[in-house]
């Protein structure tokens, strides 16, 4: 059965990728396309029955909104859905049956693998830290990924009852530190020439272990969108990252 896919963000750097990829599938067909100043409804009237947003973090709950209101199974890349959206969207899921939306902080797969071996190896270290690094363009930071990986960091911490990681900093007006997401500090740097890239960096005493990964071409990030697509039409419900779709849970 071909999978009616629309896209949200068509026109932009994800966006644009994701519909030529769907257009090359076999098993999906591209029935509608939104950018910004086009109107959403042509998802519906179109009656796609998976959309993909990949927009700004300002639209994407809204968005989202529309599409469980509209009976129409979501796949979100676009990063900036909050702790509070998320919940709310799942309530909202809970009373539409057979629905779903997946969240999928990054579609690449190293970078899956990568947040899975930094929650596993937090708990052996004191300290651990994340820099992000992203073309100039990107809106946001910290990026969804890094706040994705603090957030795992911070549970696995927690589990192993570990506090805050040694640090004598007592004065630092203008932030060098980066900021602080659950307990961890993550770094943003943005630079011409780079794409999507990661490092974790845990240290102990008279150690480190750094787990990187690098996004060099957006193609990277195109399975796992289509991965998300064909898989999120039999998961009702809320899904949060690629894991439990590549059976790492
Ligand atoms: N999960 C993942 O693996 C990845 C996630 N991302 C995330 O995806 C998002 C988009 O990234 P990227 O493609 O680089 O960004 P771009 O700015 O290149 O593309 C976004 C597109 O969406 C359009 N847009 C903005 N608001 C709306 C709206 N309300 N409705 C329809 N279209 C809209 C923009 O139009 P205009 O330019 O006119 O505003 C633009 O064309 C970001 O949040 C980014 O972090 C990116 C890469 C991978
Ligand atoms: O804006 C980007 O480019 C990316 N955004 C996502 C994020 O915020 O983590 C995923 C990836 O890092 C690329």
């Amino acid at each position: 059965m071909t999978i009616r896919v629309g896209v949200l963000g068509s026109r932009g750097r994800m966006g644009s990728e994701v519909c030529r990829v769907v257009g090359e599938a076999d098993d999906l067909e591209l029935v509608a396309t939104v950018d910004e100043g086009d109107d959403i409804a042509s998802l519906s009237d179109a009656d796609a029955q998976v959309v993909v947003d990949f927009t700004h973090p300002s639209s994407v709950a809204d968005n989202v909104r529309f599409l469980v209101e509209h009976g129409i199974h979501g796949v979100v890349g676009t990063s900036g859905m909050t702790t509070e959206v998320l919940d709310d969207l799942r309530t909202r899921l809970d009373g539409a049956a057979g629905l779903g939306v997946m969240v999928v902080p990054n579609f690449g797969i190293g970078a899956v693998l990568m947040m899975r071996f930094a929650a596993q190896a937090a708990r052996f270290y004191d300290s651990v830290e994340i820099v992000e690094l992203h073309h100039p363009n990107k809106a946001d930071a910290p990026s969804g990924t890094a706040t994705r990986t603090a957030q795992l960091i911070g549970e696995a911490r927690s589990a192993a009852g570990l506090g805050p990681g040694p640090d004598a900093t007592t004065h630092d007006p203008d932030h060098a530190r980066g900021a602080t997401v659950d307990g961890v500090h993550v770094h943003a740097v943005r630079m011409a020439g780079l794409v999507a890239h990661q490092e974790v960096l845990l240290g102990s005493a008279g150690e480190t272990l750094t787990i990187r990964h690098d996004s060099f071409d957006r193609a990277s990030f195109m399975p796992g969108v289509l991965l998300a697509v064909r898989s999120v039409v039999s998961r009702p419900g809320l899904t949060i990252g690629l894991e439990s779709v590549l059976d790492l849970d």
